[in-house]
């Protein structure tokens, strides 16, 4: 079975797989100081409660903050007796070559969501992800990654108001009924809401324009669907994407010949 594991800078994802077979969903948040020990309680745990058999003989790691992968390696190791196939090291093969400038470091989740969506869709895709930050990657016809847009995720763009601005509280982001906020909440909802789907429709026409092709658009991440209520911004939007790219690039890596 194959644990793959989606480190976010702010969620952590791991999901169980049994073949091509999906078991479960765990999330927690990402803490760099997490020890070995304390993923293991908290992923067995998990696991019992939902009442499942996990023999993980394989682990595959995405993650965007450097620092935990040292833990999860030794959680790997001690609790399942594997190495992990790290996205972005130089040992796992990606089934693309990313097309960017030299000694660029491409987020380890756009390579994957990369990876996911050529593989469900084949090429010419943007792929839009509501994480920390909002990710554009842009998909070749060859399943490349070719570069992209990075605008600062929704939350993100709330809480900075609340903590530049003294008398900006902390607002959820929610779909506003009208553009002009009658009250402080929503003026800020307005904003961001209304912000974002200009930004989403607008980098996406540029993307098109700038590659003169039609390009599918491709939307994960917990924030797309409250997006995708007020314009036709996507053409799918796919929560479990990068899990699937996990496993995409995992059974690449095994059909050719990764340790
Ligand atoms: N149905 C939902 N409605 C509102 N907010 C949601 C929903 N589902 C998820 N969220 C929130 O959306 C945000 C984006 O979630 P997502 O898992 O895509 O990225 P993340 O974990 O915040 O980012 P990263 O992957 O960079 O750590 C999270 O803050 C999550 O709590
Ligand atoms: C942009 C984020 C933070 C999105 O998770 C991540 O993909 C990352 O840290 N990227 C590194 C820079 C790049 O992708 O070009
Ligand atoms: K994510």
């Amino acid at each position: 079975m194959l644990l793959a594991i989606d480190c976010g800078n702010t969620n952590t994802v791991f999901s169980i797989w049994d073949g091509e077979r999906f078991l479960c969903t765990l999330r927690t948040s990402t803490h760099h100081a997490r020890t070995a020990d304390a993923y293991f309680t908290w992923y067995s745990t998990l696991v019992k409660h939902y009442g499942i058999e996990a023999d993980i003989t394989d682990v595959i790691i995405s993650s965007t903050v450097p620092r935990v992968v040292f833990n999860l390696r030794v959680f790997a190791d001690r609790f399942f007796g594997c190495r992990p196939i790290v996205v972005g090291k130089p040992d796992c093969l990606l089934p693309f070559t990313p097309r960017v400038d030299e000694g660029t470091q491409v987020g380890p989740d756009r390579l994957v969501n990369t990876a996911g969506a050529f593989d469900r869709h084949g090429g010419n895709l943007i792929v839009v992800d509501f994480g920390t930050a909002t990710t554009f990657d842009v998909v070749a016809f060859d399943g490349a990654y070719v570069g992209g847009v990075i605008a600062p995720g929704v939350n993100l763009s709330l809480e900075a108001l609340h903590l530049a601005a003294a008398a900006l509280p902390h607002v959820d982001i929610s779909k506003p009924q009208k553009v002009i906020g009658t009250n402080t909440v929503e003026c800020i909802q307005s904003g961001v809401f209304w912000g974002y789907v200009g930004l989403v429709r607008e980098i996406c026409e540029r993307i098109r324009g700038e590659s003169g092709q039609e390009m599918k658009v491709i939307a994960t991440g917990g924030l797309a669907p409250l997006f995708q209520q007020a314009a036709d911004l996507f053409d799918t939007y796919e929560d479990d994407l990068t899990m699937h790219g996990l496993t995409v690039i995992h059974r690449y890596n095994k059909e050719n010949g990764a340790p």
